[in-house]
């Protein structure tokens, strides 16, 4: 059975949303006031999942989607949308979440646009028998694909022409910078000659300019010269950092991660104290610190609230691409003021952004 509903606004995780009899109904690939004929495709208690069957008045910012399995994908949720308006829906999303979850009111958020197509270096694909996909939109179910504009070029010209080659899904940026030569982020625009070399198998940033313009936002806000860097990685912060002669102390759980950053910082003749912990455990740290920066994964980090409150520094940069977790934990941190917040759109066409809040210590 068709229901006829008007969209109401748009949720987390690129749904619009709108009601029937009361509840909630979250449906994907619409945009606000459009009228839509739509199918309930789950009942839950509390809220439905529903398809769009036809779109009876649609929006002017909607636009045809570029790419063919746009709608069958997993990947993108906002192809269908003009670039302006996700940027527009990105933040207002951003602004519900933060009054929602952490009672934090916002008139002001900077926007930060990135290239909209081709930016995405790594990828985890699928693979059933010779063939490579993606995972259609909420299911295991495999979609083959032979192109992505999403990916950048070089995957994408691997895709047409070693197709049917056995791979390793998690590798295969690997295999198409020429196997076993190691990735790397290019410095060069903080220091001459400056880069960090990396294997696969720790975190990276997906999207290599976007990155760049996060790297440079962070040098262009941290003050004092004591910086404590939580969840730092392969040191993608920590080493453009050290390179403008900030002392930083950087921490992080995985094994390769703080090899891969001693080993750049040794190159490099940096002098950055690494310490591998759970940052879920409590913290042990002595020194005074003028910014603490933390870039924690999904789950947000209440362990790293608690230790602000105890410790004060005088700035607090948080990155997250989580921003439910972050209103969480901004929720708990005492005497700081907001003074900014950039969205930064890392991940355009999709519903995903990065978040960097600063804020800065009212009284110690
Ligand atoms: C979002 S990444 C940020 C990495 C880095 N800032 C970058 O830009 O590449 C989060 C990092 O937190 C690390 N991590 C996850 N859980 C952790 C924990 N409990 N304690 C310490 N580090 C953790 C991960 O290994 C990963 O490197």
């Amino acid at each position: 059975m068709f229901e006829i509903v008007q969209i109401a606004g748009q949720a987390y995780k690129g749904y619009g949303y709108s009601f029937i009899n009361g509840k909630i109904v979250f449906i994907p690939f619409v945009e606000t006031n459009e009228k839509v004929a739509i199918k309930i495709t789950k009942e839950k208690k509390d809220y439905c999942l529903a398809e769009v069957v036809d779109i009876l008045e649609s929006t002017k910012t909607r636009k045809k989607p570029f790419c063919k399995y746009f709608g069958l994908c997993g990947g993108c949720h906002y192809q269908h949308i003009h670039y302006n308006q996700q940027l527009n829906i990105k933040s207002q999303i951003l602004k519900n979440i933060l009054k929602r979850i952490g009672h934090i009111s916002l008139d002001n958020i900077e926007i930060i646009k990135s290239k909209q197509t081709f930016y995405r270096h790594r990828v985890k694909f699928q693979k059933k028998a010779e063939k490579i996909g993606f995972f259609k939109q909420n299911s295991n179910e495999f979609l083959e694909i032979n192109y992505c504009p999403i990916l950048v070029k070089l995957i994408n010209s691997y895709i047409k022409n070693h197709k049917d080659l056995e791979i390793e899904v998690d590798s295969f940026f690997k295999l198409a910078t020429n196997k076993n030569e190691p990735l790397r982020i290019d410095l060069s625009f903080i220091a001459k000659d400056a880069y960090i070399d990396y294997k696969m198998g720790s975190f990276t940033q997906v999207n290599l300019d976007a990155n760049k313009t996060l790297i440079n936002l962070i040098l262009n806000l941290v003050k004092g010269e004591n910086v404590f860097e939580a969840f730092c990685g392969i040191g993608n912060f920590t080493i453009p950092l050290a390179l403008k002669n900030h002392k930083v102390e950087a921490f992080e759980i995985d094994e390769l991660s703080i090899e891969t950053l001693k080993q750049n910082a040794k190159r490099l003749s940096l002098d950055i104290k690494t310490t591998q912990c759970d940052l879920n455990k409590p913290i042990n740290y002595k020194k005074p610190i003028d910014t603490l920066i933390l870039d924690p994964p999904r789950s947000g980090s209440l362990n790293l609230m608690h230790f602000i409150n105890n410790k004060k520094p005088n700035q607090v940069i948080y990155v997250s691409c989580e921003p439910p977790t972050l209103a969480r934990d901004l929720s708990i941190l005492k005497n700081y003021t907001l003074e900014k917040i950039f969205l930064l759109d890392m991940f355009p066409n999709t519903y995903h952004f990065e978040t960097i809040a600063v804020l800065s210590l009212i009284s110690k």
